[in-house]
């Protein structure tokens, strides 16, 4: 068994290369784009009907045929997605041996990262795994977790972001700044109030209404000194 270190990757302007053009290289390409990965190389002889898309629009490179080792020349991270078991375990080596980041659909633990399951509220993002023990259970636990963390957490999340901004800005008690972020966050949103809200579309915070969420917090936080 592997023990795995969970990080969030920041991938602006890094290289990152798939190799292969199935279903599954597709899920890890429009994940590797979810991620903000801009410079993506996808290369395979077939590609999905979306990979044809994403290629059409400009997002991805598709290189249509098979892989040579120059495509992953200056790449951060790989992912080896064909469904040659020979080809994924070299690749895995290669990269490995170059220290360039490398996940295999098929040998899990042969590379040196797994991907979890994703759900995204913009800036919140709660990322699973079971480790490759079981990524059945995995997607049967993410899709509960889409359901109980709704689009309305979007907002929320701008909205804790806007008022922290703020108060890092205007109150330099730190017991109180501490106190008033604390109670903002437990002011989850609740599904009758904030669903429509989220549904509605993203829209950014307002200034005034940050300013009264803070005053008003900064009173229950002094009741509650
Ligand atoms: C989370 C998710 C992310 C993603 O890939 O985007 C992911 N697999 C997902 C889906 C999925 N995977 C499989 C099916 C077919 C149904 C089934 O057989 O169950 C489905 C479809 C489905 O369930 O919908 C089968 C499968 N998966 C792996 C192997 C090979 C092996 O075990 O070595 C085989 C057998 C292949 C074969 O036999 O040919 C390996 C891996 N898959 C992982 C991640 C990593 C471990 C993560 C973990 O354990 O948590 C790991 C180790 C490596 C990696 O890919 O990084 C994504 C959830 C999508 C979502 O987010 O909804
Ligand atoms: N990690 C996971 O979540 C997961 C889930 C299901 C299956 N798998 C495994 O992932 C692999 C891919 O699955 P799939 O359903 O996308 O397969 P698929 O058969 O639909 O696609 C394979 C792709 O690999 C490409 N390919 C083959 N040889 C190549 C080469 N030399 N260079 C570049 N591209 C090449 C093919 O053109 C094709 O696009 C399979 O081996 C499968 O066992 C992993």
């Amino acid at each position: 068994m592997s023990a795995y270190y969970p990080m969030m990757v920041n991938l602006s302007g890094k290289r990152c290369v798939v190799v292969g053009g199935g279903p599954v290289a597709e899920r890890k390409t429009l994940g590797l784009l979810d991620g903000g990965a801009g410079a993506l190389i996808v290369v395979a002889p077939r590609a999905t009907a979306q990979l044809e898309k994403l290629a059409a629009a400009g997002s991805i490179a598709l290189r249509r045929r098979e892989y040579r080792d120059s495509d992953a020349e200056g790449a951060f991270l790989l992912i080896a997605a064909s469904d040659d078991r020979a080809l994924n375990a070299r690749l895995a080596e290669y990269a490995e041996s170059r220290g360039i980041l490398v996940n295999t659909a098929d040998l899990g633990d042969r590379g040196s990262f797994i991907t979890p399951s994703v759900v995204r509220r913009g800036e919140l993002v709660i990322a699973l795994t079971t480790g490759g023990a079981s990524p059945a259970l995995t997607a049967l636990l993410k899709r509960k977790l889409d359901g109980e963390y709704g689009p309305a957490y979007e907002r929320f999340v701008d909205r804790l972001h806007a008022l922290r901004k703020r108060v890092l800005a205007k109150v330099g008690d730190p017991g109180l700044r501490a106190s008033v972020l604390r109670l903002a966050a437990e002011e989850l949103p609740n599904r009758e109030t904030w669903d429509d809200f989220g549904n509605a579309g993203k829209q950014v915070p307002d200034e005034l209404e940050i300013q009264h969420w803070m005053i008003r917090l900064l009173e229950a936080a002094e009741r509650g000194r």
